[in-house]
């Protein structure tokens, strides 16, 4: 048995949870939930909770001969977040705050800092923050699209020590155990890697989004950030004695020894590109040893269109993705460079600027 060292946890509770008979919300599971959110504060553990379940908590309110389009999923996402929230709200006897986010506000480098300025003074203060994706506003290009992915990120942007993913099931399988029979419970995972993806099936369950598949690039996130996830079944009692006491009901991922730098974590894991630049061969050299890379005439193509201080993406001409890093140019003053990369005015320009990325300011990615 381990001593529970955390100081600060995510609990991210699936929609199987709150709603398990699809007909609003139900006490049924969540008020174990609630009781070890209760326990953990009470040993001083900060808790930051992630809900699922807007859209099978309101889902009743709703017509169910007709067919669940987006629109009416997000109005149910409306109608039911009211009622999961005063739900959870119900079991406590501090105050609970609701945030509803997008990606949209966790990739825009300001509200990323502002949501973590406003986790923080609601810990400080003894609020549980209780976070959900804004479903009723996400569009495709805005919307993280599940919440283990998105508590994930929540968990990195708070420093938290833990991500517990509680689900329907004990935990990561090497197959689906509601398809397979002989399928067998992994207890701890010390690296993902593509075997580990190879296993992950989807959702079964009417209101799961994402299965295994999202909770492996959660981990994926979290641990690479130094925060040991679990996956763990919501439904069984006993998992919760099991967690206060050190134990591991369920699969444990294990954090990386040397996690990223948070900046850079950022960067690989919640921004996203809104534009790229095409490097030719001199990009890796480039790289070693120096306060500042890439300049004009190391640029082969500038696509899309971004401002100062948005995340690109730099690539090599044979399609290599190699960094994700902020731009210290605009694409129409680098598409000016590169037309004009022998004018005087252009090397003027580029002397005074400095280089195209700064090396505290990128983020390697893998070469696959
Ligand atoms: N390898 C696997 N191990 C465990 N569960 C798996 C696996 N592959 C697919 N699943 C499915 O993932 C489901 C959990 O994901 P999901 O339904 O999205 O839950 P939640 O609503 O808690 O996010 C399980 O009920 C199971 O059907
Ligand atoms: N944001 C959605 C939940 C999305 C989601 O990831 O659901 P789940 O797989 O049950 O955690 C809702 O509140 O209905």
């Amino acid at each position: 048995m381990q001593k529970l060292n955390w100081r600060r946890i995510v609990l991210k509770v699936g929609s199987a949870l709150i709603a398990p008979d699809q007909d609003g919300c139900r006490s049924r599971y969540i008020l174990t939930i609630a009781q070890f959110i209760v326990r953990c504060r009470a040993r001083g553990i900060e808790v930051i909770l992630v809900s699922s379940g807007s859209v099978a908590a309101g889902s009743h309110l709703f017509p169910s001969d007709q067919p669940r389009s987006v629109v009416l999923k997000k109005a149910m996402a409306a109608a039911g977040q009211t009622e999961m929230i005063a739900m959870w709200d119900r079991f406590f006897d501090f105050p609970s705050a609701q945030l509803l986010l997008t990606h949209g506000d966790l990739r825009d480098r300001e509200r990323y800092q502002s949501i973590r300025e406003t986790v923080f003074t609601l810990l400080e203060h003894g609020v549980l923050p209780i976070i959900n994706e804004n479903d009723a506003v996400t569009t495709d290009d805005l919307k993280v699209g599940d919440n283990d992915n998105l508590s994930a990120m929540v968990a990195a942007a708070a420093d938290a020590d833990a991500l517990l993913i509680f689900s329907d099931v004990d935990g990561l399988y090497d197959k689906n155990p509601n398809l397979h029979d002989d399928a067998v419970l992994l207890p701890e995972i010390k690296s993902i890697d593509d075997s580990i993806y190879a296993m992950a099936g989807c959702a079964t369950s009417a209101v799961g989004t994402g299965g295994m598949k999202t909770k492996i690039e959660a981990a994926e996130k979290a641990t690479s950030h130094g925060i040991a996830t679990y996956i763990i079944n919501g439904f069984k009692e006993e998992t919760f004695n099991r967690l206060l006491e050190g134990d591991n009901p369920g699969t444990i991922f294990l954090p990386y020894e040397k996690p990223m730098q948070d900046s850079v974590h950022w960067m690989t894991h919640t921004a996203n590109e809104q534009g790229e630049v095409v490097v030719d061969g001199t990009f890796d050299e480039s790289i070693e040893g120096e306060t500042g890379i890439i300049r004009g005439d190391e640029i082969v193509e500038v696509h899309g269109e971004f401002a100062i201080g948005d995340t690109i993406l730099v690539r090599s001409e044979d399609g290599t993705r190699l960094a994700k890093a902020t731009a210290n140019y605009s694409s129409c003053l680098l598409n000016f460079i590169a037309d004009n990369e022998q004018s005087e005015f252009s090397e003027k320009m580029q002397d005074s600027i400095g280089p195209v990325i700064s090396e505290k300011d990128i983020a390697l990615l893998e070469k696959s």
